[in-house]
């Protein structure tokens, strides 16, 4: 039987100095589930997906992916086992056209395969809406669609996990409604760890919702149990209207 968590953390901590980033985080994140990690500015949510990532290095404590410990493995490794992280892996090449730069993404596991590598390229175009724009080169594309670029390039590898840091940053009005439903339908074939400032996204688009304030996870629940939760309205300065 498949486990229902793809990956959780047991006493995750990362200390710079005198600062303690993340302290003891137990975490676990449910599979084919969207899970958004929110916080204050400093809260720890970066430095939490970099050592989930492999990116940044642990002081203490474990990090496991479909039952594996992996809190040894580099970055790359984890890539392998199916971790995609949206600044980590799918930097674009603003001079290829979108169609190669998708190409070059699925290549990563497909190369040994033309048919296969190029129906997964053909695939991702289409359902992520830039099948129009095949031809397009990269640097040309508005910011709003780079990063649904970016998106496709992650998705081209078929990741088991997904972490998007703040995909919505900088994005128009518009292109937020757009990538709300494209998230939307990516929970059905992978698992998301989101990053997100924006909590109409999180409204929209999160099953489950980790709290971090000050490195500690704070809460985690739906949305509505977040919002009605006096410690998170209090790490957002009481202001419940924010969360
Ligand atoms: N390389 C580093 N060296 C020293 N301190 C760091 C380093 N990286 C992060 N920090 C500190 O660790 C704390 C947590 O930072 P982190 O970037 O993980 O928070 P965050 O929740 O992602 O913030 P934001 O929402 O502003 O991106 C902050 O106080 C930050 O200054």
């Amino acid at each position: 039987m498949v486990a229902v968590n793809i990956l959780e953390t047991k006493g995750l901590t990362k200390i710079y100095g005198g600062l303690q980033a993340n302290t003891d985080i137990d975490f676990s994140l449910r599979r084919n589930a969207i899970t958004a990690l929110i916080g204050p500015n400093g809260a720890g949510k970066s430095t939490f997906v970099g050592m989930v990532s492999g990116r940044t290095p642990p002081t203490r404590g474990s990090v496991s992916f479909e039952g594996r410990d992996i809190s040894q493995l580099p970055a790359h490794k984890r890539m392998q086992l199916g971790m995609a992280y949206t600044f980590q892996i799918t930097s674009i090449f603003p001079g290829l056209t979108v169609e190669d730069n998708v190409a070059l993404a699925a290549g990563r596991r497909l190369a040994h395969d033309k048919v296969a590598h190029a129906e997964k390229t053909a695939t991702v175009l289409d359902r992520i809406g830039l099948k129009d724009r095949a031809g397009q080169v990269a640097s040309d594309l508005s910011y709003g669609h780079q990063r649904v670029l970016e998106i496709a390039m992650g998705l081209a590898q078929d990741p088991k996990l997904f972490i998007l840091d703040e995909p919505t940053q900088g994005l128009a009005e518009g292109e937020v409604e757009a990538f709300v439903a494209l998230m939307r339908t990516m929970a059905e074939e992978t698992t998301i760890l989101l990053i997100e400032h924006n909590m109409r996204v999180v409204a929209e688009t999160a099953d489950h919702v980790a709290v971090l304030d000050q490195g500690r996870l704070l809460a985690s629940g739906s949305f509505d149990e977040i919002r009605a939760n006096a410690a998170v309205q209090s790490a957002y300065l009481g202001a419940p209207a924010d969360v």
